[in-house]
């Protein structure tokens, strides 16, 4: 069974600090083979997803399932590989010792010159870590992360605070990687590092799944516009099945529709009598992940 179990599977996970929801009632599956992006503004819980696909925390409820184990499982048999977050990485030792040395902890690592070659770190493996740009060191933790073998990579916000060309070079490991038939999860800010990496994309925004689609299907979200409008509590879930639209967010008692058809969603909004404050903006993809994302902030247009 665990053969054909996808990369990942959430279902209901939920979990709070304290009165605090980071996150809530999150449900997707990750299929083998994929590039996911987890994308979404600061404090919207990608952080918390990412540690409980890890097993680093325990979800209040729900479920999460690892190529069909438990994270735990998964991580033990090296078939799941984490990215160290920052920290420094042991100075003393030379890349091909350091990847060498934590190989050594799984039960059948990736081979050696592999895992130098698909993080492009062949030409600097013989130099020591505190040698190296920051690019470089951060290809030596994804390294890290490939030395089990592993058949899914999770990794936080992987190219924080590095500059366009370590970016590019990561992006180009992460990618050799992928094209093995393996699967990443990468959680991250930037629009456009979702849109050329990832084959899915999960938009979250207050501990939720807003959008979960194709990186061209979120794209598309982006010529859409926004209707915006105050609803009474009876309404809320039938303004979600409208003509166009592709998207909802609520906050109180307004909901904010991304549509791709915003004349066909006012027309039926007007239909259910539905016109409090009826607001209608567009906008390019930035403006599309800001209604998504932070609808109090509006949108220009
Ligand atoms: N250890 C903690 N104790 C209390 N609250 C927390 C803790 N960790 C996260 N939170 C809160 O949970 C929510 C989700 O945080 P999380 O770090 O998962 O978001 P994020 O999307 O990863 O944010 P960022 O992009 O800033 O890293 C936020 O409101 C955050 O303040």
């Amino acid at each position: 069974m665990t053969k054909t179990a996808p990369a990942v599977a959430a279902r209901g996970l939920t979990k709070a600090y304290g009165p605090v929801r980071a996150v809530d009632g999150v449900a997707f599956t990750v299929e083998r083979g994929a590039a996911i992006a987890v994308l979404g503004p600061n404090g919207a819980g990608k952080s918390t997803i990412i540690h409980l696909i890890l097993g680093l925390l325990t979800p209040d409820r729900g479920t999460v399932t690892v190529l069909g184990r438990t994270p735990e499982r998964a991580m033990r048999a090296g078939l799941l590989g984490a990215m160290p977050q920052e920290g420094d990485l042991v100075a003393r030792l030379s890349v091909r010792e350091l990847i060498g040395f934590v190989r050594r902890t799984y039960p059948a690592p990736m081979p050696l010159d592999e895992v130098l070659r698909i993080a492009g770190l062949t030409g600097v493996a013989g130099r020591r870590a505190n040698r190296l740009s920051g690019g470089q060191a951060q290809r030596v933790r994804f390294a890290l992360a490939l030395a089990g073998d592993p058949d899914l990579v999770v990794l936080d916000e992987p190219t924080a605070a590095l500059d366009v060309e370590s970016r590019r070079e990561l992006w180009t490991a992460i990618r050799a990687y992928v094209s093995r038939g393996k699967s990443v999860i990468f959680s991250t800010h930037y629009l456009q590092e979702a849109d050329e990496n990832a084959d899915r994309v999960l938009v979250i925004a207050g501990g939720r799944v807003v959008a979960d689609d194709s990186a061209e299907e979120i794209k598309r979200l982006a010529v859409g516009r926004t209707v915006s409008v105050d609803i009474g509590n009876g309404l809320a879930e039938a303004v979600t099945a409208l003509p166009g639209v592709i998207a909802a967010q609520r906050r109180g008692d307004r909901v904010h529709l991304r549509s791709r058809d915003a004349d066909a969603t006012v027309l039926a909004l007007a239909r259910l009598g539905a016109v409090r404050n009826l607001e209608v903006t567009s906008g390019g993809l930035e403006e599309a992940f800001l209604a998504l994302t932070h609808p109090e902030k509006g949108v220009a247009g």
